[in-house]
């Protein structure tokens, strides 16, 4: 059995006294499995991958107080896994794009989910934390609270981030040397070989943005590498133009996005004032509903 497929038959195993109960999700190196003790549930990653968890377990600890991120319980090491316990969040928001109706998100539904993606990377970055892997499965929804069934959006999967600098501004290298231009969805400025900054977590939401509302970026992914950099490319230049019609309507947001730089702080406020422009009707700020009849989600 490889390493990575023992890691999917782990149910029934302890850790640190939780049981796991059912695997939730995994990607290229992780596991996450539902986990509980007594009435507490909890979400546990497992990864092999030791130092991608070391600085995803750092990076939730630091961030327990914000609200972005699922909190953190502890991190600890399972035969050759090593593990993270975090707070067990509802559904991650491409599991609920899959189905729905259209596999697209309603407007409203699009502006709320941005303007609380923008609330979680403003987060991240105030610790001059870049995340470098934004997409929309990487953003969850926590559990439903009652009355009314409110969820909040946080984002997850810290396993590529990292501290670009130090608390006098300093920048600072990532010894992993991660190749970015590989990496199909990464912003325009990473695909061309520069080093990941906090505005390009933004333009990879806004990306996210556009897939959740039913713009087919899966095959747009599929261009030839040319081609692709040069629609980026072209995001940045000439938005109006650009912007794929489902997203059109939010075209406010994409402007912006597309004048950030490296050197001018981020206007958070700004951009998600932008948001709120996108659909004057509708709050931004107001809270995320998630419904769910006979196993099909709705997110309002
Ligand atoms: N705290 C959590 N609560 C519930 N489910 C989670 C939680 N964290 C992650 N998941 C689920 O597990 C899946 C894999 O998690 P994660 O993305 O952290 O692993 P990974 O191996 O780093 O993945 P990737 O290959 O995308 O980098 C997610 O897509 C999500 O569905």
């Amino acid at each position: 059995m490889s390493g990575s497929h023992a890691l999917l038959t782990l149910s029934g195993d302890t850790i640190r006294g939780y049981r796991l109960s059912q695997l939730v999700g995994s990607g290229s190196y992780g596991a996450v499995y539902s986990a509980s003790s007594g009435s507490d549930v909890i979400a546990i990653k497992l990864s092999c991958q030791e130092k991608d968890l070391a600085i995803e377990a750092s990076i939730l600890q630091q961030l327990y107080y914000s609200n972005a991120v699922p909190r953190f319980h502890f991190m600890n090491k399972y035969g050759a896994y090593h593990t993270i316990g975090m707070e067990l969040l509802s559904y991650d928001m491409e599991s609920i794009r899959q189905k729905i109706d259209w596999m697209a998100f309603e407007r409203p539904t699009l502006i709320k989910f941005t303007y609380q993606a923008l609330t979680c990377l403003e987060a991240v970055h105030a610790l001059k934390i870049v995340h470098r892997d934004v997409k929309l499965s990487n953003f969850g929804l926590t559990q439903p609270t009652t009355p009314g069934n409110r969820v909040a959006v946080r984002l997850f999967d810290f396993g590529l981030s990292h501290t670009y600098a130090d608390a006098d501004g300093n920048l600072l290298d990532d010894d992993r040397n991660l190749d970015f231009t590989k990496m199909k969805y990464a912003a325009y400025d990473p695909s061309i070989g520069c080093d990941p900054m906090p505005k390009d977590d933004i333009c990879q939401l806004s990306y996210a943005v556009m897939y959740a509302a039913g713009f087919d970026f899966a095959q747009q992914l599929k261009l030839p590498a040319k081609d692709l950099s040069n629609w980026k490319g072209e995001m940045i230049r000439d938005p109006v133009n650009t912007v794929p019609p489902q997203v059109q309507f939010m075209l406010p947001f994409y402007e912006l996005v597309s004048d950030l730089n490296d050197i001018i702080p981020i206007n958070y406020s700004h951009l998600k004032q932008s948001v709120q422009d996108c659909l004057k009707d509708v709050d931004a700020a107001s809270a995320l509903i998630l419904t769910v009849e006979d196993g099909q989600p709705q997110l309002t």
